[in-house]
């Protein structure tokens, strides 16, 4: 059977689609059915009426995150429209349940403006405890996200970009490691300037990049100061200098980040980078250039891709699930630059620790060290919570963003490892 065929077989049977609710309460006898209906559920109705903060012991609102799309860029499909998102949006619901626990609303919105989604997603607030952006276009993107984090008090968090970014972060602290290279002497260029690009660059520089060694493209090329088309967040990463395509900006680079779409990228290109090159090809469905093809042109390269079917799979599910959970378990106000850039370390960190047994067994007895071909996490290590949901939620504490600060870290650790055991 092709992949398509088996996609198509798996999102339609043995029910359409990849979701559904459970109930949490039994709801067996009329005794149960007084108290989870009328006249037992106006009890925690008054309570909330009176204290806000109820809804967090009364209702699944402390445990519940909106994915919400309009459709207008889906991985990298381009605009599909809200309704041809769905299924994205469930498979981001399943990745929240399976990894972290998170429930998930998926809500797509047949709105291609701002102020419309910004205030649907405003009115919608009383019913999450967070908000996931999902594959919604730029510029767009980094205005509805700015607007809706000034107006909500829960954590708002436009996953393509800054969850790509913190990933690829943590990729590349480990890749500049291996190739024995300071992040301050990278010369890195970025291709694809949208939601994801413009992160990553923000990320990258945050980690330690310098500004001007960083070289951001576009369609349309390099991105230079001379231009006159560009937004507020292509201008931040504006270099001087003449016009020059991808194929001239690339040579003698030691970072390619693609974030832009499939096969933009050469064997030719590749070979023309400096040594040791680290190449994160991380366009979805296919990347800017396919993981043999990019080996195939030389063997000197630490290669990652946003695919889970090729090694070093850079792609925001190691991120979101467990950025919420951290996030959630705090009850933080927002996602601050810290806790994003805790997140990234975290996942850096582990990628050095040795692998366990429960991680060979899901990935079919695969040994994995760090190394060329193992960078990131695997998204099934079940380690993945303990790094990054307790860096995130920690961070939040010590900046003071946390609603229900955590004291017992050990004991946190401890029921994350417990409550994803029965999961993964
Ligand atoms: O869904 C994925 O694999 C990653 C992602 O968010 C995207 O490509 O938009
Ligand atoms: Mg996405």
């Amino acid at each position: 059977m092709s992949l398509r065929d088996k996609a198509l077989s798996y999102h339609k049977n043995p029910t359409p689609g990849k979701v559904a609710i459970v109930s949490t309460k039994p709801c067996e006898t009329s005794a149960e059915l007084s108290l989870a209906y009328t006249p037992g559920v106006a009890e925690p109705v008054k309570e909330i009426a009176d204290n806000p903060d109820a809804v967090f012991d009364y209702t699944s609102r402390g445990n519940l995150v909106a994915v919400v799309s309009n459709g207008t860029a889906i991985l990298g499909l381009g605009n599909r429209g809200a309704l041809a998102s769905k299924p994205v949006m469930e498979g981001k619901a399943v990745l929240f349940k399976r990894f972290a626990d998170v429930d998930v609303f998926d809500i797509e919105i047949d709105s291609e403006d701002p102020e419309e989604i910004i205030r649907t997603v405003k009115l919608l607030e009383p019913t999450f405890g967070g908000i996931n952006l999902e594959d919604i276009k730029a510029p767009e993107c980094f205005y509805i996200e700015k607007r809706l984090i000034e107006l909500c008090d829960i954590p708002v968090f436009h996953d393509d970009q800054h969850g790509t970014a913190i990933i690829a972060t943590a990729g590349l602290i480990n890749a500049a490691e291996l190739a024995e290279k300071k992040l301050d002497s990278l010369k890195v260029v970025i291709n694809g300037a949208g939601a994801a690009g413009i992160s990553c660059a923000r990320m990258f520089v945050a980690a330690g990049v310098k500004r001007e060694n960083l070289f951001m493209c576009d369609s349309k090329g390099l991105i230079i100061e001379s231009r006159d088309d560009l937004t507020d967040e292509k201008r931040e990463f504006a270099q001087s200098g003449p016009a020059r395509v991808l194929a001239d900006v690339i040579k003698d680079a030691d970072v390619f980040a693609g974030l832009s779409v499939a096969g933009v990228m050469s064997q030719d290109m590749v070979r023309s980078m400096a040594d040791r090159p680290i190449i994160f090809a991380m366009a979805n469905p296919d990347p800017e250039i396919s993981y043999p093809d990019a080996l195939a042109a030389r063997e000197d390269i630490i290669m990652a891709t946003g695919r889970s079917d090729y090694p070093n799979q850079i792609n925001n599910v190691l991120g979101f699930p467990f950025i919420f959970r951290g996030a959630l378990d705090v009850r933080a106000r927002r996602i601050s630059e810290r806790m994003k850039m805790a997140a990234s370390l975290a996942l850096a960190e582990l990628a050095r620790q040795p692998v366990t047994d429960d991680v060979r067994a899901a990935y079919g007895g695969a040994a994995f060290s760090f190394g060329p071909g193992y960078i990131v996490p695997k998204p099934f290590d079940r380690r993945v919570i303990e790094y990054v949901s307790v860096a995130v939620a920690k961070t939040a504490c010590e900046e003071g963003l946390a609603g229900r600060p955590i004291n017992d870290w050990e004991d946190y650790r401890k029921k994350l490892a417990e409550r994803i055991r029965k999961n993964i």
